[in-house]
């Protein structure tokens, strides 16, 4: 059945962030005339349930829910035991909101990427190796997030061991667009 891989999975969006680098909230500006929220939105259309981790009332994003940040500005990592929590069970795809060039394609690849061992799964860039924004997590992740946040760490990168992580590579280079500077939309 063509989409069955979305079966149980969370799409979720990250966007508590404060576009420090960017000026201006990135989540709203625009590429092609689209905002970069609107299209990682678009990217997750097929998922069964949606989520944007943000502030109430921060975005409109009709058949999202939202729900705000449990550690607020304590960033990406927080974000996703946030969304882990809200999920509940099985898989999330977990997105920055600037990542504007992922389409299902790039989420159907590390959907069928998933194995019976693996907690995450992560494409690779050929430079910057693997990418744990717009990537997979499983639910069982949780316990072992929350004890990284507690213990002070932040980086997202920790989020899951390499022996729980699947990899996949070979994705064509222009999904890896990540925005983190008005220079970098041009
Ligand atoms: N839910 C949540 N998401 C966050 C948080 N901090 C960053 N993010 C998101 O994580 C993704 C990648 O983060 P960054 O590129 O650092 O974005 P940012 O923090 O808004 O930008 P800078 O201020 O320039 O670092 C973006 O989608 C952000 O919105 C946070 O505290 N909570
Ligand atoms: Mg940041």
């Amino acid at each position: 059945m063509v989409g069955s891989e979305w079966e149980g999975v969370t799409g979720v969006i990250t966007a508590g962030g404060k576009s420090r680098r960017f000026g201006s909230d990135k989540a709203l500006a625009r590429l092609d005339g689209v905002t970069l929220l609107e299209r990682v939105a678009a990217s997750l259309n097929d998922a069964q349930r949606k989520i944007l981790i943000a502030p109430r009332g921060s975005y409109s994003l009709s058949g999202w829910e939202v729900v705000p940040d449990g550690r607020p500005g304590e960033g990406p990592l927080a974000g996703l035991e946030t969304a882990l929590t809200a999920a509940g069970s099985g898989w999330v795809a977990f997105a920055g909101v600037d990542m504007p060039r992922l389409d299902s394609t790039y989420w159907e690849a590390l959907l069928q990427a998933r194995t019976a061992e693996a907690w995450a799964v992560q494409a690779i860039h050929p430079q910057r190796g693997p990418q744990p924004l717009g990537a997979l997590y499983h639910a069982a992740l949780l316990p072992r997030i929350t004890r990284l946040l507690d213990s002070g760490e932040r980086r997202l990168r920790l989020v899951s061991a390499p022996e729980q992580t699947a990899l996949v590579s070979g994705l064509p280079e222009r999904y890896f667009l990540n925005v983190n500077t008005p220079d970098d939309l041009t």
